[in-house]
This record gives structure tokens, C-alpha cells and sequence, in this order.
């Protein structure tokens, strides 16, 4: 039994006039603590299978289990939802952000959890500032420690590195992979940069378009899992893989 199993998913968009195929047969197994990235042309169904996962509309058909059962993703707090956009209230401080999915279940912060949290991001001495006093940065790892303050078992990361600034994102990335490998979590990352799917992931997921399905899965080489993140950049096999990638999301964009 895989943590999270994803059966034979489909989902079709109906409008009046049309229907839009986004997902045909979607499976896939995932195991406690692997990072997946899914990487694929533009409308190749990503962001639909994380809300799908997120729980945010059903699909049309097909099931999802963590844990051997069925994933209530709306019901509980299993699933921690990362976007490009922070989110963050601004009329909050960064530590009222980071509390507020523990207010919301009642939960007080007893411990000091959200403090704890904010240091495991980098982010002491701004508690009592309000997002807009943050870098783009700086509000990102905010995003990250309100998600994991609600201890979520899986985390759905959704391009959340692609507003930075190139130098920001890396760190970000060596931060977001570092912190989540720590508390264990199980990540699942949409991503357009195939640098950044090779330098974080286990496996990667490419998906073709029109409908949206698994084109090619590749598996991380142990010797560049070993130096996530940034320096799996540095490693021989990163190049060749990267090449491999990118041929074959070219031939799936033309
Ligand atoms: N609410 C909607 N109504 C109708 N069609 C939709 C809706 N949302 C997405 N689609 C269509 O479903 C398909 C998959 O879209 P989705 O946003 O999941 O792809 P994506 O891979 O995340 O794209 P991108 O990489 O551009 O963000 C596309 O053809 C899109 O036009």
C-alpha cells in the first residue's frame, strides 16, 4: 500500500458549449516523504490534478487514497496548499498568518508553535510585521510556515517559486526542500523550470497535453538525490538530464 494512491483519475471541465478533457486516466503511487515534481506544456492538466488532490472540486471519475483511504482532502487538514501568490492576510501580522489555521480549528498555540516555525523559515524578528513590510521572498516562507502549522501530511506546492527573483528562488528552494525533508513531509510540486523539478525531486511526472496524461516518469539518480538542491545542480548527470527533459517537452509543445 503506497501513502497516497491516485486510481484512473479523469476530470472534463463542462461549460454550455464545450467540454474540455483535463485529465484521461491519471495513476500514480506515492510514498511517505518523496518530493514529486510534475512537470508539462502549459494546459496539460497540473494545476487540475492538485485541486483535485486539494480537494477543492471532484473529479469526474477515479479515487485518491492517503493511507489506504479515501482522501477527504475538504474535510481535514491532510493537505497544505502552497501557490505562486502568499496569500498572506494583509491586514495580519506574520504571526496572526501563521496562527490563524490553528484559530480556525480551535487549537490554541500553547506551545509556541508558530514562533518555532517562523525561526525554521528564517523569518525571527518579524512577527509582529504585516506582509506588506516583507519581500516577495520573505512572505513566501511565511506561506510556508502557515502551511506547515497545521501539520499537513502532504504538501501540494504550486509554482510557488516562480514570482522571485532567480537568486531568491534558490534559496527559497533549499529552504522549502530543507524544512520539508525535516518534518518528513510528502511534497508534490508544478513546475514550468526543469532545473528546478531535477534539483528538488525523486521522480518527476511529464505530462502531454489535450487531455492531460503521464507522457514519461523519471526517476532521480541516486548520486543527484543525494546533493538536493542546489548542488545536485553541480553533479555531471544534471545536464544530460536535463537535456533528455527538455527534448521531450519541446516535442510535446509543438
Ligand atoms: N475552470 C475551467 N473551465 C474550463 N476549462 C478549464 C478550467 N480550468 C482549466 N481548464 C482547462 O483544462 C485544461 C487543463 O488546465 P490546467 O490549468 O489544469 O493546466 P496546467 O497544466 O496547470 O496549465 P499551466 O501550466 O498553463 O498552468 C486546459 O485545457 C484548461 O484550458
Amino acid at each position: 500500500m503506497s501513502f497516497l494512491t491516485i486510481n484512473s483519475i479523469y476530470h472534463t471541465y463542462f461549460t454550455q458549449e464545450t467540454a474540455t478533457t483535463a485529465l484521461k486516466d491519471i495513476s500514480l503511487n506515492i510514498e511517505k516523504g518523496e518530493f514529486i515534481s510534475f512537470l508539462g506544456p502549459s494546459g496539460c492538466g497540473k494545476t487540475t490534478l492538485l485541486s483535485i488532490i486539494a480537494g477543492l472540486f471532484p473529479a469526474t471519475s477515479g479515487s485518491i487514497q492517503l493511507e489506504g483511504k479515501p482522501l477527504k482532502a475538504d474535510q481535514d487538514t491532510s493537505i497544505g496548499y502552497m501557490l505562486q501568490q502568499d496569500y498572506l492576510f494583509p491586514w495580519k501580522t506574520i504571526e496572526e498568518n501563521v496562527t490563524l489555521g490553528l484559530k480556525l480549528q480551535n487549537i490554541k498555540d500553547t506551545d509556541g508553535k508558530a514562533l518555532k516555525l517562523l525561526k525554521d523559515v528564517d523569518l525571527v524578528g518579524v512577527e509582529k510585521q504585516f506582509p506588506k513590510q516583507l519581500s516577495g521572498g520573505m512572505r513566501q516562507r511565511a506561506a510556508l510556515a502557515r502551511t506547515l502549522a497545521v501539520n499537513p501530511k502532504i504538501l501540494l506546492l504550486d509554482e510557488p517559486f516562480s514570482a522571485l527573483d532567480y537568486q531568491t528562488k534558490l534559496k527559497l528552494e533549499d529552504l522549502v526542500f530543507e524544512t520539508l525533508k525535516s518534518f518528513g513531509k510528502t511534497a508534490l510540486l508544478v513546475t514550468h523550470d526543469i532545473g528546478e523539478a531535477i534539483a528538488m525531486s525523486d521522480r518527476i511526472y511529464l505530462f502531454s497535453a489535450n487531455p492531460g496524461q503521464i507522457y514519461r516518469i523519471f526517476d532521480i539518480p541516486a548520486e543527484l538525490r543525494a546533493l538536493r538542491p542546489f548542488n545536485a545542480r553541480n553533479h555531471p548527470l544534471y545536464p544530460s538530464l536535463f537535456q533528455t527533459i527538455w527534448k521531450e517537452l519541446e516535442s510535446l509543445e509543438h
